[in-house]
């Protein structure tokens, strides 16, 4: 598939999109959040895919929504804006496949909000993350205030919003923003490993994992609970409990189907 402001591609069940703007450090306008949103359908609906991976082209993630555009949006642009950058955001966080965000470099403003859409985050010890809508008089729109309060908690959350400071990705893994901080010489092939190793497990049971974490981290912890009951009753009709369970008994690897 041929895009102007991404690179996407697929290798084994992985499947790649790397933000392309390496000049304007992968900052997000209107085409490239539409390009995203479309790679991340087409990986979805890809049986073959298992892992998708999101990364940012030079020396940045993305540096946030291209600030070039704000001087022309009026308030009704920016709705739109903000809405269409927090639509793929939700999309991206509701696949029913595990997402990686891989950071290369600057995650900020609207760049860390789509690394928080991310299931699993994997940093370059060399990135600097950060919230710096502040310093332009206005303040994250593309989900940040609610996802990084809800990842890293409200003191913190708040800290990087009210400030706009960047922290080195090291204090990120500290805040539990990043899970892993690995050299950026080493950072490709620790995502790869990563993505490999969640590629094998059951797909079914992996979006039912999305599912109740992502659905009961909103809901009061007794519902939460209840999916996870409900969910559990539902996973043992699938053919991959049953390989699961058989493999164990027969001292061999499952080979999960996601059926
Ligand atoms: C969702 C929302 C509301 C948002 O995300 S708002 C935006 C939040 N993000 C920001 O405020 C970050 C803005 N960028 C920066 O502060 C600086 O570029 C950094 C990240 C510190 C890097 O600094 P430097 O290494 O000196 O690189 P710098 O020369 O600034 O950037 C390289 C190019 O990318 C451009 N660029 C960087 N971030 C950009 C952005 N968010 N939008 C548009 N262009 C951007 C920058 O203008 C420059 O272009 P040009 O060469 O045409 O002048």
């Amino acid at each position: 598939m041929e895009f102007e402001t991404i690179e996407t591609k697929k290798e084994g069940n992985l499947f790649w999109i790397t933000l392309n703007r390496p000049d304007k450090l992968n900052a997000l306008n209107l085409k490239l959040l539409e390009e995203l949103e479309k790679a991340v359908s087409v990986a979805d609906s890809d049986q073959d895919v298992r892992v998708i991976i999101v990364t940012g082209k030079g020396k940045a993630f993305c540096a946030g929504a291209d600030i070039t555009q704000f001087n022309q949006l009026t308030p009704l642009d920016a709705w739109k804006f903000s809405r269409k950058g927090r639509e793929v955001m939700d999309k991206i966080e509701n696949l029913n496949k595990p997402s990686i965000a891989m950071i290369n470099g600057y995650a900020l403003g609207g760049g860390l909000e789509l690394a928080l859409a991310c299931d699993i985050r994997i940093a370059a010890e060399e990135a600097q993350l950060g919230l710096p809508e502040i310093n332009l008089g206005i303040y994250p729109g593309y989900g940040g205030t609610q996802r990084l309060t809800r990842t890293i908690g409200k003191g913190r959350a708040l800290e990087l919003m009210m400030t706009g400071d960047r922290i080195p990705a090291k204090d990120a893994e500290r805040f539990g923003l990043v899970n892993h901080t690995v050299p950026l010489s080493n950072l490709e092939s620790e995502t790869r490993k990563m993505a490999e190793k969640i590629s094998k497990k059951s797909p079914v049971a992996l979006a039912l994992i999305k599912e109740v974490v992502n659905k009961g981290i909103d809901s009061p912890l007794i519902s939460g609970l209840s999916m996870e009951s409900i969910g559990w009753g539902v996973i043992f009709s699938t053919e991959d409990k049953k390989e699961g369970v058989n493999a164990f008994l027969e001292k061999r690897e499952p080979t999960f189907k996601g059926k």
